[in-house]
Formats: C-alpha cells, structure tokens, sequence
C-alpha cells in the first residue's frame, strides 16, 4: 500500500490527551483524524511524510526531516520489525537518551502515546564501535538487547548516514558487539553473537542439568510443572515446548496475558525474564508467541525466536536452520555450528514519521 502521512502528535507529562491528524497524499483516501479533543492544539506544527514502501529515505531526505532541530519537540521514525514496534530516535551526539524511562511509558502508551514496544536511541560508537544502540522497554526498564529493534536500527542508521555504499557496521549494545548487514531485497541480517548457556549468567536460579546450562528443566508455576530451556541471547529468555502432562502446546489455544506475567516474574528469574511458548511444526520450522519482560505480549521477538532456535537444538526438537512463526511474520534463524553464533534474517519497515513535544 504506498500510503503516506503528514502525522502530528501530541503528548503532554502534564496532560494525557493526545491529537493525532493524519492526511495522506500519493492516495486517494484522504481521512483526518482527530484522535480526541478534535481542535488542532498545535496548528504551527507540522510533520514530515511518511510512506510505506521502501523509496521512503529519499522522500523524506527531500523533505529534510532529520535536520529537524526544534528545541521542545522530540523527532523520531516509528519502525516495526513483524510488528514489534519501536519510536527511533536519533541520539548521535550524546550517549545520554534523550527521553527519560518515564518519558518512553508515556511515549509507548498506544492510547495516550505514540504507541510502540519501546524506545531505541541510536548513538555514538564506543569500544571501537561504529554506533550504539539502547533501549527502553515500555515499561521504562532497560534491556540489554533487542533483536527486532537491531534491524530497526540498521535501517534507521542507513536513513540518518550517508554509509557511502556500505551495508554492514558494528553496534555496541547491553548484550556486546552485534553487526547487522542490509540485503539487497532490504531485509536485514544480524549476527546476534553466542547464545548463553550459564544458568547464572543468564540469569536463572533454577540448578544446572547439562553441563552449566537449564535443559528441559521443570519449572513449577501455579501448581502446573512446565518443561523450559533457559538461554541468554543479552538478555534472558524462559523458552518452554509444553507442560510435563502436555508435552507439546498448541500456541494459538494459550491465555499468554494470565501466564505471562507468572513466568515473567517467577523467583527463579532474579532479573525477571522473556518466555517463548513454542509449537514444533517441522524439524525446521517452529511457531512461537512471546510475552516480553517490560512489554506484555507483541507481535514478535527478535532474541526470543534466537532463544527459541538454540532451546529447540539442545532439546533434540529441530536443526540449526530454521523458519521460526511469530504472530507478526516470520524470522529465519541460524544456529551456526562453526562459529557459535546465531543469525537472524527478516525485515524491518518505517511505520511513519513524527514530532511530539517533550
Ligand atoms: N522485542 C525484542 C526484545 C526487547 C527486550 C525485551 N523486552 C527484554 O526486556 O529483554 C526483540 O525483538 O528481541
């Protein structure tokens, strides 16, 4: 759909109400939506194009949206990697967010906020690194490392720099070096590094029962023993292939807003934990739903389909290559055996572009 939309946004700390009015051109459906109030609180502010196809950089060079400076305004591209989505912002000349935690729940809210799965900030290089990458989850916390966000991120970086040809950079982030490459079809590949195993440095304080790592352990929750596989990919993730009663799951049947939490906050997670509910279709094809630590269940989860990958291998279920079903799209995941790494492939599209006063 080549939809594109001039977007003006609203939000307040002080008051939570929000105005959106969306008016696209190179379409022919031509709404205005006033979100709530319905008078224009801020007429002088105007917001860049955005489109929905892949030519949306140049569009948006011509129009200059980047060299937004603005003092108050806060100018940021909303991206989605399968429908995970994330508010980008450009913070190259600091490595202090320029939105605070508190600031991003209130910019995640998807009634009185922008409405996204959290914040990433690009920023400065460190270690040696061509960029940085952060995030805030949109609960306001911090995780170590977002893998649908890092193909954000490739894309946002390839808009904001003029890269001079170059598809592939380094970005430090919570969990390490991560190097994303953009394809030719604009799909994004990122090696991910090596999954973690230690069950301390995932962390879990469920015991160890192959060699240091949590393979197909039980896992006690609200009296229902659940078998889980415990992988840091960064961050940590829970991934579990059914109950010890009902060995596999039928993924589409579960109530992830009741169970989640429960997983989330188990005291055998001391830094809480994100948890993979994963369904075998094939040896090389799994289906998964998540319910993300700091952020409820989403569409889609770029360490978590890794996490489920390398759960799946050590647990006997699948190979190392496979096509991983998330609600939002697929991601093909790689366990390589040679280098340990794991690699992760899917796209990462613009959503629309924005300004809100901060
Ligand atoms: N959606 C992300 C993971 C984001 C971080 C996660 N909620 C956490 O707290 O660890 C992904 O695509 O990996």
């Amino acid at each position: 759909m080549a939809l594109a939309a001039s977007i003006s946004l609203s939000v307040s700390s002080h008051s939570r109400r929000s105005l959106v009015s969306v008016k696209p051109f190179r379409s022919s459906i031509q709404p205005t939506i006033f979100k709530s109030g319905g008078t224009l609180r801020n007429p002088t502010f105007r917001i860049s194009a955005s489109s929905m196809s892949i030519e949306t950089p140049e569009k948006i060079s011509q129009n200059s949206f980047f060299d937004r400076k603005e003092s108050g305004f806060l100018h940021f591209v909303k991206y989605h990697g399968l429908g995970n989505d994330f508010i980008m912002v450009d913070n190259r000349d600091s490595l202090e967010p320029r939105v605070t935690p508190d600031k991003a729940v209130k910019l995640c809210d998807r009634n009185f906020g922008i409405g996204a799965d959290g914040v990433i900030f690009a920023m400065p290089g460190i270690n040696g690194t061509d960029y940085s990458m952060r995030i805030f989850n949109s609960d306001g916390s911090e995780p170590e490392m977002c893998g649908n966000g890092v193909r954000c991120f490739a894309r946002f970086i390839a808009e904001l720099d003029n890269l001079q040809g170059r598809r592939s950079f380094t970005v430090h982030t919570g969990a390490g070096l991560i190097v994303p490459e953009i394809q030719d079809n604009g799909k994004v590949r990122v090696d991910m590094g090596q999954p973690i195993l230690t069950a301390s440095d995932i962390p879990t304080n469920l015991p160890a029962n192959k060699d240091q790592a949590v393979v197909r352990s039980e896992l006690e929750v609200d009296g229902v023993t659940w078998n889980v596989t415990c992988v840091s990919m960064g961050n940590p993730h829970c991934v579990t292939f059914g109950t010890k009663q009902n060995k596999t799951l039928q993924v589409d049947d579960l109530n992830l807003a009741e169970l989640g939490p429960k997983f989330e906050h188990h005291i055998m997670f001391p830094a809480r934990t994100n948890t993979e509910f994963v369904q075998v279709l094939s040896h090389s094809h799994l289906k998964m739903r998540v319910w993300e630590r700091g952020a409820g269940a989403t569409l889609a989860c770029g360490t978590g389909a890794c996490a489920v990958v390398v759960a799946a291998v050590l647990e006997g279920r699948s190979e190392r290559s496979c096509s991983v079903d998330l609600p939002g799209g697929p991601l093909e995941i790689e366990w390589n055996e040679k280098d340990n790494h794991v690699y992760m492939t899917g796209p990462a599209e613009v959503v629309f572009y924005g300004s809100v006063r901060i």
